[in-house]
């Protein structure tokens, strides 16, 4: 029998929606107690169709009811943080959770993928009640640094703009690059103490948010996700008006 396919991705909508709801609260819980979190910003995705059928043809899984637990990324969570100790903070934050549970672990962090991507990849299984009952929802979650992200968001758009076959010399370059990014995320990492510290007390002074000084150091226009993209616009639209730019 055909999917309907806006019937079938509607719970996978709803679990990443509560999940970012989640994720978005502890951190605002953080900062108004003043103390650090792990968590930066969180973007959410479900796969597209054309996506699924795509992943599904490439790795000969026939497309019927099951294939949300063979494609297991339909589901995307993605979790952004300043520094490498967050990603195990956010990872450690996950496991201890009874709302969802991780069934697979993939730690791209200590041992990056030959492309010089980096990220901790779990996948959770999320009770979600409907109006059928509970089901039970597989949802990716992706936690990268700052840098991490931005590396993977400019690959991401050269291997859409060589659809798929990047030449081997920006390859190349692209490995050094996420060196680098790596040694400055490890650098900061060293110093966090220092950033963080500085970081409260600059919130306590001039009594801003952190999406401030991240809108205000322009971060967001980096890239990552037209979603984030706009929230953030939007906060720095409403801190426009209350200037009254
Ligand atoms: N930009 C970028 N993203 C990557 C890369 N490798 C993995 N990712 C991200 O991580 C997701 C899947 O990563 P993996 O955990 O490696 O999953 P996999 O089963 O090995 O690979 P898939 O079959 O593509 O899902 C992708 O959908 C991307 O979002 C990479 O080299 N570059
Ligand atoms: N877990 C996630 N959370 C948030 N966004 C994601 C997640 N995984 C992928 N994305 C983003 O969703 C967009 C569409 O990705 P898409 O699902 O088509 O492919 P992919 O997951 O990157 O690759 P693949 O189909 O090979 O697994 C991309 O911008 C991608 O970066």
């Amino acid at each position: 029998m055909a999917i309907d396919w806006e019937l079938y991705l509607l719970p996978y909508e709803q679990a990443v929606q509560e999940i970012k709801v989640k994720l978005k609260n502890i951190r605002n819980e953080l900062r108004k107690r003043k103390e650090h979190a792990p968590i930066e910003f969180v973007t959410v995705r479900v796969k597209s169709i054309s996506s699924i059928y795509a992943k599904a043809n490439r790795l000969q899984f026939p497309i019927d009811e099951n294939i949300a637990w063979e494609i297991r990324d339909i589901a995307g969570v993605r979790v952004i943080c300043q520094f490498l100790d967050d990603i195990n903070a956010v990872v450690q934050m996950i496991r201890e959770r009874n709302d969802m549970r991780i069934y697979q672990e993939k730690d791209y962090v200590s041992k990056p993928k030959e492309s010089g991507y980096r990220g901790y990849h779990l996948t959770v299984e999320y009770p979600l009640i409907t109006a059928r009952g509970q089901v039970t929802i597989p949802v990716e979650i992706q936690i990268r640094t700052l840098g991490m992200n931005f590396w993977a968001t400019i690959e991401h758009s050269l291997n859409y703009k060589y659809e798929g076959i990047i030449p081997s010399n920006i390859r190349q370059r692209l490995i050094e690059a996420a060196k680098a990014s790596y040694t400055l995320d490890s650098e900061m990492n060293n110093i966090r103490d220092e950033i963080k510290e500085a970081q409260v007390k600059f919130t306590q002074k001039e009594e801003v948010p952190m999406e401030s000084l991240i809108s205000l150091m322009d971060l967001s226009e980096y890239a990552l996700n037209p979603e984030e993209r706009s929230e953030t616009t939007s906060s720095r639209r409403d801190e426009n008006r209350r200037n009254g730019e």
